[in-house]
This record gives structure tokens, C-alpha cells and sequence, in this order.
């Protein structure tokens, strides 16, 4: 059934329906729908490559008042595969802003729905947990769309980080820099590579499937695992290597998808949770200082926390203060830490940024040994 309204449809995997207004592309889309509770950085969450094969719900109520620029993008294409808010603004109001989200979007091809309760929404997903879905602004058949829903496979053993990492390897950052770190690319945001590269540090980007000895033949002082979008469980080959440059005995830190892999490869266990922590207050505890953080996060997979806490190498360094899950942890025998939030949040909180100044001082402390 053609649309000759501007009319959207949201149609959820439990047959659920939301009716809204057609916003950025003109289209179908699908993938597993999921919210985040940031009130800005719209841009940043949408470039974000862990949003990959997700839509994405904005519980902010004005999505794109503040329109788009060049500057403000964690990689170089949009990643969720839909958007469906309240109000999507024509009309932006910004000096810095580049162009609209619809130009956007519509230059990305990017489905979107707007005016939708998003508030009801979010409230049915919290309680039903996470879903597939899909957004048509094309085809107003609800039959055709359920059975194009069913042919989307579950965001549970699926590896999505093959469609979003790099596929060579690059350097970032001034090649002067005292500290050399190679970064594995689970689908890594641009503000982790900034963040490193302001910390004096000169960055070597390697894709997923880089070998260990590739990576080693970089000669660097530490390594960065990234954030990446999908399910950490299936990626074997990935925790096999990750298992080798934990035990290489150089400094390692691990972000989110990062965090999660390099948990599997000291033999902890993750799991798909019931709605994932996606937005930019959620509160967590240093455990090892008492301090509680204000934390960006998007994961919709946690590391297990029993296993963790018996493991008698591993210290649960961090813990989410909602609902107690694991949120960092580190090796005891070595620099070796990872968490499962976003220290390099953009456009903020930036209360975790000391991770990185942790980071860079234990390569610091590990070269000094090692020339010693
Ligand atoms: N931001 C991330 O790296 C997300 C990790 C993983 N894909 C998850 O959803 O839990």
C-alpha cells in the first residue's frame, strides 16, 4: 500500500504499532529498537558505530534543533538504521551548524519517524525489553512490514563489527608523540583516537582481524580495544587475540565492546540485557576510591558479574549504581583495565577522562621498567 501521506509507521516485533510523521529519507527500515536518554549530542550518538543495526529512540523531545556540523561526528557515516522521535525540527538555529538534519540525513539515507509518543514508547520498551523492529514512510501494508520484521535476525549472536571497522590499518595522531599505542577497531569512535592523541600519544588503527603478530611488529608501548557495535560472545577469533596481547605484558585498555572481549578472553562470561544503558547521566561507582562518575553509555551487553567477583585475578573496579551490573574491572597481575562506559564521551560528561591519564601512566611506569 503506497504512502501518499507524509504519514510513518512504526511497527514493533510484538505487533505493536506507532503512528508518527515521515522525517529524513523516504523509506523501510529495520533493526533492533533501543533509547537513549541524552538531552543532546544527537549527532555524536547517530555517528556512534555501536548504534550500528539499531533504531534508535530520542527521549529528548527536539531532535535536530541545533542542526548538524562537519566537526561533531564519532565516524563518518550515521550508523543507526532509524530514528523515531517527537518532534523533528525543520528549522535549526546554531552559527556552527553546517547544514540540517534532514539535508542529513536524507543525504545518508536515514528513515526516520517523528511525532510519535515517545514517552508511551519508551515506557512499553522498558517493560517488554529489547525488540526488533522496523519504520516504513513508504509502505503503509502492516502486513508486508511484519514479514519483512521477521526476516531480521536478533541482535543476540550476531557480529556487527565487521561492517563498521576499518578495513586498513591508519595512523592517528603526531608521530613525534612520546607513547606509541596500537588501537583494535571494533568499530572505534573518533573521540577515543583524540583523546589518546592528546595524551601524547601517536596511534596505529588495525582492523579487527589483525593478527597478533601484526600488531606486535608496530613495536608499541600499549593497546586500546574499541567500542564496537553487536554481540561480543561470537567474536572468536577476535577474544583469541585480545587473550594474547593481555598476556604480551604491555598496558591495556578496553572500551565498552573492548571491555566486553577482553572479559571473555580471561574466560568471564556476557549476556544480552533485558534493555540496554544507553545515554549520557548514568551513575557509577569507582569501587576502588569510593567516587561516584557520571557516565555516557550505549551497550546492550554486560560482562557477568559473578564469575567476575570469584575470579581471583580479575577486580570489579566499577559498578553501574541503577541496577549493581559490572562497569569496569582489572587484571590484578597486570596494567591491565577496562570499562563499560564512554570516558570519551562527547559532548560530555567528562568525568571518567582520568581512565586515559591512567592509561598513559602505566605505559609511562611500564617503559621506565623496562628500560631500567
Ligand atoms: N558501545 C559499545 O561498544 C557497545 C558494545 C556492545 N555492542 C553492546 O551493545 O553491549
Amino acid at each position: 500500500m503506497e504512502n501518499t501521506s507524509n504519514k510513518a509507521i512504526l511497527l514493533l516485533e510484538d505487533g505493536t504499532i506507532f503512528e508518527g510523521k515521515a522525517a529524513g529519507f523516504i523509506g523501510t527500515t529495520t533493526g533492533e529498537i533501543c533509547f537513549n536518554t541524552g538531552m543532546t549530542g544527537y549527532q555524536e550518538i547517530f555517528t556512534d558505530p555501536s548504534y550500528y543495526g539499531q533504531i534508535l529512540v530520542a527521549t529528548t523531545s527536539h531532535i535536530g534543533n541545533y542542526g548538524v556540523s562537519d566537526k561533531e561526528v564519532e565516524s563518518d557515516q550515521v550508523n543507526i538504521s532509524g530514528l523515531v522521535c517527537k518532534k523533528f525540527s525543520d528549522m535549526y538555529s546554531r552559527a556552527a551548524a553546517t547544514s540540517s538534519l534532514q539535508e542529513y540525513f536524507e543525504s545518508q539515507k536515514i528513515v526516520a519517524i517523528s511525532d510519535v509518543d515517545t514517552r508511551a514508547l519508551v515506557r512499553y520498551i522498558r517493560d517488554k525489553g529489547a525488540m526488533n523492529a522496523i519504520i516504513s514512510s513508504e509502505n503503509m501494508s502492516i502486513e508486508e512490514l511484519k514479514s519483512q520484521l521477521k526476516e531480521v535476525p536478533s541482535m543476540e549472536g550476531l557480529e556487527l563489527s565487521s561492517k563498521v571497522c576499518t578495513k586498513d590499518t591508519y595512523y592517528y595522531g603526531e608521530e613525534s608523540a612520546s607513547n606509541k599505542v596500537a588501537v583494535l577497531d571494533f568499530g572505534v569512535k573518533k573521540n577515543i583516537l583524540r583523546c589518546l592523541a592528546e595524551r601524547d600519544c601517536y596511534l596505529k588503527v588495525f582492523p579487527m582481524d589483525a593478527t597478533f603478530e601484526e600488531i606486535m611488529s608496530w613495536n608499541p608501548d600499549g593497546f586500546m580495544l574499541s567500542n564496537g557495535p553487536g554481540d561480543p560472545s561470537v567474536m572468536t577469533k577476535q577474544i583469541a587475540t585480545v587473550k594474547q596481547i593481555s598476556a604480551a605484558g604491555l598496558p591495556v585498555f578496553g572500551i565498552c565492546l573492548g571491555h566486553q572481549i577482553l572479559a571473555l578472553s580471561a574466560g568471564l562470561t556476557t549476556s544480552k540485557m533485558f534493555n540496554g544503558h544507553r545515554g549520557c547521566n548514568h551513575p557509577v561507582i569507582n569501587v576502588e576510591t569510593g567516587k561516584g562518575e557520571i557516565t555516557s553509555q550505549n551497550h546492550g551487553f554486560v560482562v557477568n558479574m559473578d564469575a567476575a567477583e570469584n575470579d581471583s585475578n580479575i577486580t570489579v573496579t566499577h559498578k553501574h549504581l541503577n541496577d549493581n551490573t559490572l562497569a569496569g574491572l582489572r587484571f590484578n597481575d597486570r596494567a591491565v583495565f577496562s570499562v563499560q562506559y564512554h570516558p570519551e564521551a562527547s559532548p560530555g560528561p567528562h568525568d571518567s577522562r582520568y581512565l586515559f591519564d591512567n592509561f598513559v601512566a602505566n605505559i609511562v611506569k611500564s617503559k621506565s621498567k623496562i628500560i631500567a
